[in-house]
């Protein structure tokens, strides 16, 4: 069988070590970038990102703290230490882990976080800036995808480019990346009439609904670069994504994995992220 994998472990790895190699040169001329981490409560799925995202940054050699909130924590409180935060020059990048729970207005949250820390590129600030072609902290998902196939060569100017979800975190943002670089775009969401139709016309797909193996053989065209950015658990407990990567791989002519496509470069893209903003801020 070819080898159709989008390996993102792989290409994450070939990117951490450039970043490992600017945070050390940085660091020559004192300046070591530093991430904070929020967790609010104990989603064992986020648990396991947060881990992920201090054990990667203190791996390429930046100053790593992970705050871990109890769920009792207010709306309030988490905002009062965002600002403090917002306030020490030795942070470069905040992150609070979503979802947070239910008594906690994300938005709010998103916006107490200062745009030139906001290493999510979640802030309203950060997301316009991006739409009208600005500098700005992009989305790490989606910026991930993006890095991940220009490593491998793949063009997406002229392609029909079919985004499955249409989030805030990822499929709004992966929709207008892709335009941005001259892709021809179609949202596909939960309102869609024959979903099938339009997904069979994507050269590249990409899907982020939550939902486990969702897109079947049916839904792809023969040679489609498919991209799954699901992280869902199958009948048995295992670790799927929003593709049924069996049934789809024999027709893709790329696709990526559940785990170890897209995961790992949305950490890589916070690596990124971080490093850039340490660059800024210190000079
Ligand atoms: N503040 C944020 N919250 C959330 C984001 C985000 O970008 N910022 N994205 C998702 C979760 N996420 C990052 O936080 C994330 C999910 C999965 C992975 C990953 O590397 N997955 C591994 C498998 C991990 C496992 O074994 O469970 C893989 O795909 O290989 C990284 C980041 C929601 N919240």
């Amino acid at each position: 069988m070819v080898n159709n994998i989008l390996d993102g472990k792989k290409i994450a790895s070939s990117i951490q070590s450039d970043i490992e190699q600017q945070v050390k040169t940085l660091k020559q001329s004192g300046v070591v970038p530093g991430l904070t981490v929020i967790i609010v409560g104990d989603n064992p799925a986020s648990i396991t990102y947060v881990t992920n995202k201090k054990r990667t940054s203190e791996r390429l050699g930046m100053n790593s703290a992970l705050l871990e909130l109890p769920e009792s924590t207010t709306e309030l409180e988490l905002v009062n230490k965002i600002v403090e935060l917002n306030n020490d020059p030795t942070v470069h990048g905040i992150l609070v882990q979503l979802p947070l729970p239910r008594h906690i207005d994300e938005s709010k949250i998103i916006h107490a976080i200062s745009p030139e820390k906001d290493v999510d590129g979640f802030h309203p600030i950060n997301v316009g800036k991006f739409v009208i072609g600005e500098e700005s902290f992009l989305p790490c998902t989606p910026y991930g995808i993006m890095e991940m196939l220009h490593f491998e060569g793949i063009d997406v100017a002229g392609k029909h480019v079919v985004v499955v979800g249409r989030s805030n975190i990822v499929g709004k943002p992966m929709g207008l990346m892709m335009l941005k670089n001259n892709a021809t775009v179609t949202y596909v969401h939960s309102k869609t009439v024959d979903v099938s139709s339009i997904t069979k016309q994507a050269d590249i797909l990409i899907v982020a609904v939550g939902k486990a193996k969702f897109i079947t053989s049916e839904f792809v065209k023969d040679g489609a670069i498919v991209i799954d950015v699901g992280m869902n658990r199958d009948e048995n407990g295992k670790l799927c994504g929003d593709v049924d990567f069996e049934n789809v791989r024999n027709i893709a002519s790329f696709i990526t994995p559940v785990p170890g496509g897209v995961g790992p470069m949305t950490i890589t893209m916070l690596m990124k992220n971080t490093l850039e903003s340490a660059k800024k801020l210190s000079t």
